[in-house]
């Protein structure tokens, strides 16, 4: 071997030995990258997994927003709707107050005639006393006259008969006959003129006075009915949040201030109501007083009658304040009206909270079943009944639900209702004594929840009473006690044909509460007004009278029926209020929630932005590097392309060497060949190229995807 083949020997062992090495290089490096694409592939999969998910998330979400939109759009129509429901609503309060007005002024009128007419009737009476005492006089003198005539009479019998016996004349005897005739007949016409005048004498006004005076009650139907409305005004409390009182009470006439207008939330103009009752018990009166009034409902019972004491008013107006004296007093009253009576009493103390019925003397829960529990509820009392029962009824207010309200810090949310039967031999009498939830105004009490469900159901209860009252009034052949089951339980003491009911109206004097008090005056007034034309008929008989009291009658049930109409319509309105309100409400809460919602969609798809972006930057770097490797590839190709020039180089020389002479062979080169020296730095023939094509072109389709 010559020195140059050697050399070269040499130089290709090294570069061999060079590229070998390149290639266990390369081959690490490989592997590093190919497990670096594996792992980002693997994160590429999954970011693009996540994408599609929160893509898809995104889709459901957009599809939401527009149902929820859409449902928005439906809410926002209904608001409307309601909202010109109420305008309409308001428009007809308007009517309605103006046709009351109207109603207001014809009553005024009617009032005026029917004052007018008491007057004349008065006057009437007057005359007929007049009458009675001049047909006295005549008849007085009339029968001196007939006594006259009597006597004339026997005179002239006795003369005819004288003539008859003397002369026998029958001229003078017919002439006397007829002139006897003449004055029997005259006789006759005066006692029949007599009996006329007196029959047609009106009775005296002592009489009528007396007939009024024993039916002082005026009936509420056809039946027997006796109802009696008195008001009692409790005194102003420290729980009272305006101090400033509203009512003024002259003897059985009430005084109620109003505000009419407000301006920036002050009153600025107050009107006043003027109210008459039966009776009206002031700030100072004392329980004794007001049960007096309540006492021919406890006579009647106590003689085997129906009868029922009613508190209604306001929440904290002081309904059981005035309930328990007069339970109480009720209690000593009964017992010594039954004092020699041989009896029996049972009782049952009912509370209906929420259309659902709980017996108060058990510890049993609420019930819709009311039939079964008023009829288990009934217990008999003990010799010694008054105190037995009024420890029991201790014992049931304690138990009765109540809850604080924006007008008392114990409002009672539930109708109580005593029942007292008193059974002695074949007759039972039965009273009832009802202390009615407080009747709270939705719009001021701003309840909501399960308190609003509760102030509903009270006012709707409440307003069930009183179309039965009004049926009642009306004379209507149907009469409504199903519609709640308050007015169920009343039914024997209402709907009963001989039943005595007092209704106590009570009522807060503080300014805070005057809409309050002027709507429970307003359905006193309607009580009070039940049958008054019955009262009157009964004792009267003028035609004027007659005609104006059907008027009255009827224009009275006209404006009860406009009242009844503009109560509905005022809790329409408030409810449609409060609907409105929760409506609003809602709509706010969705609101908030969709753009809570939106915020977070946003937050995340700008956090998958920048990570995306991240990820191009580190797609870019690694492209970067593979450009690099691939230009590294590129250049060991070159470089085993010029290692195969070499060798074939070679074996050219070889082969030449064998022709030319052995000396021209070993002279040394001094110089190498250029692309030799070139060679020297690169990789050598024949060693396996790395597999960059298929990195690239993978990193490629990756970049590519990404891109995309
Ligand atoms: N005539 C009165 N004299 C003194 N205090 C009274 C009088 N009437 C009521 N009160 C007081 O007023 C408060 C409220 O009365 P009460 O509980 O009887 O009202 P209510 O109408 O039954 O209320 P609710 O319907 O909310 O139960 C109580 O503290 C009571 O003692």
């Amino acid at each position: 071997m010559s020195e140059r083949e050697a050399e070269l020997e040499s130089q290709l062992l090294s570069l061999q030995q060079e590229f070998e090495e390149f290639q266990a290089q390369s081959k690490e490096y490989e592997e590093i990258l190919e497990a670096e694409v594996a792992e980002k592939d693997e994160k590429i999969h999954k970011i693009s997994r996540k994408l599609e998910d929160i893509e898809d998330e995104l889709k459901d979400y957009k599809e939401k927003y527009k149902k929820n939109e859409h449902e928005l759009t439906k809410k926002c129509e209904e608001v409307d709707k309601l909202k010109r429901q109420l305008k309409s609503h308001e428009d007809q309060k308007r009517e309605l107050e103006h046709l009351n007005d109207q109603w207001e002024q014809s009553a005024r009128i009617l009032e005026f005639s029917k004052q007018d007419l008491e007057e004349k009737l008065y006057q009437a009476e007057e005359n007929a006393i007049l009458y009675k005492e001049e047909l006295d006089e005549i008849t007085v003198s009339k029968e001196i006259e007939l006594q006259r005539l009597r006597d004339e009479c026997k005179e002239l019998k006795q003369e005819i008969s004288t003539l008859v016996a003397q002369h026998g004349d029958t001229n003078k005897i017919l002439e006397l006959e007829i002139a006897l005739e003449k004055a029997t007949k005259q006789q006759e016409n005066y006692n029949l003129k007599l009996e006329n005048a007196k029959s047609s004498l009106p009775s005296s006004r002592f009489s009528s006075r007396r007939v009024s005076a024993d039916t002082t009650i005026p009936a509420l139907s056809e039946g027997n009915h006796m109802l009696k409305v008195i008001v009692r005004v409790r005194p102003i409390l420290e729980l009272d949040s305006s101090k400033a009182s509203c009512i003024i009470c002259d003897n059985n006439t009430l005084f109620l201030s109003m505000p009419t207008s407000r301006t920036r939330g002050r009153v600025s103009v107050n009107s006043q109501k003027k109210y008459e009752f039966s009776k009206i018990f002031d700030q100072k009166s004392t329980i004794s007083e007001v049960f007096q009034e309540a006492y021919d409902c406890i006579e009647h019972a106590s003689f085997g009658g129906r009868s029922c004491i009613i508190a209604y008013g306001q929440t904290g107006s002081g309904k059981t304040y005035t309930m328990n004296g007069i339970i109480e007093q009720s209690f000593y009253a009964l017992k010594k009206l039954l004092e020699n009576e041989n009896i029996k009493v049972t009782m049952h103390c009912i509370e209906i909270y929420n259309e659902q019925v709980r017996n108060l003397l058990t510890d049993l829960p609420l019930s819709k079943n009311w039939n079964d529990i008023v009829s288990i509820a009934e217990i008999e009392l003990q010799n010694d009944w008054v105190s037995h029962g009024l420890s029991l009824i201790d014992q049931t207010l304690k138990r009765r639900a109540t809850r604080q309200t924006s007008s008392n810090e114990f409002s009672s949310r539930s109708h109580l209702i005593y029942t007292l039967k008193i059974m002695s031999g074949r007759d039972t009498g039965i009273i009832q004594f009802v202390d009615l939830a407080g009747s709270e105004r939705l719009i001021k009490s701003s309840v909501t929840g399960e308190m609003l469900k509760e102030t509903l159901l009270i006012n709707k209860s409440l307003s069930a009473l009183q179309d039965v009252i009004g049926a009642l009034e009306s004379k209507q052949n149907h009469v409504p006690f199903r519609n709640s089951i308050l007015t169920r339980i009343l039914q024997p003491t209402l709907g009963g044909s001989e039943s005595k009911i007092t209704f106590i109206l009570n009522c807060s004097p503080s300014e805070s509460c005057s809409n309050e008090t002027a709507s429970t005056l307003a359905l006193g007034l309607r009580l009070q007004v039940l049958d008054f034309g019955f009262l009157i008929r009964k004792n009267l008989n003028c035609e004027e009278i007659e005609r104006t009291l059907k008027l009255l009658e009827k224009e009275r049930a006209e404006k009860n029926t406009i009242s009844r109409r503009l109560d509905k319509v005022e809790r329409d309105l408030e409810s449609y209020q409060y609907a409105l309100k929760d409506r609003e409400v809602k709509m706010g809460i969705l609101n908030t929630k969709y753009k809570q919602k939106e915020k977070t969609f946003q937050d995340e798809i700008t956090k998958l932005k920048k990570e995306l972006v991240n990820l191009k930057v580190q797609q870019d770097e690694t492209n970067k590097r593979l450009k690099t490797i691939a230009a590294k590839a590129e250049n060991e190709n070159i470089f085993k392309s010029k290692a195969a020039q070499l060798s074939r180089n070679k074996d050219e020389h070889v082969k030449r060497k064998g022709s030319i002479s052995p000396s021209a062979l070993t002279r040394p080169s001094s110089n190498p060949p250029e692309d030799v020296r070139y060679q020297k730095s690169q990789t050598p023939s024949r060693i396996p190229q790395p597999k960059l094509s298929f990195i690239i072109s993978a990193n490629s389709i990756k970049d590519n995807q990404l891109v995309s």
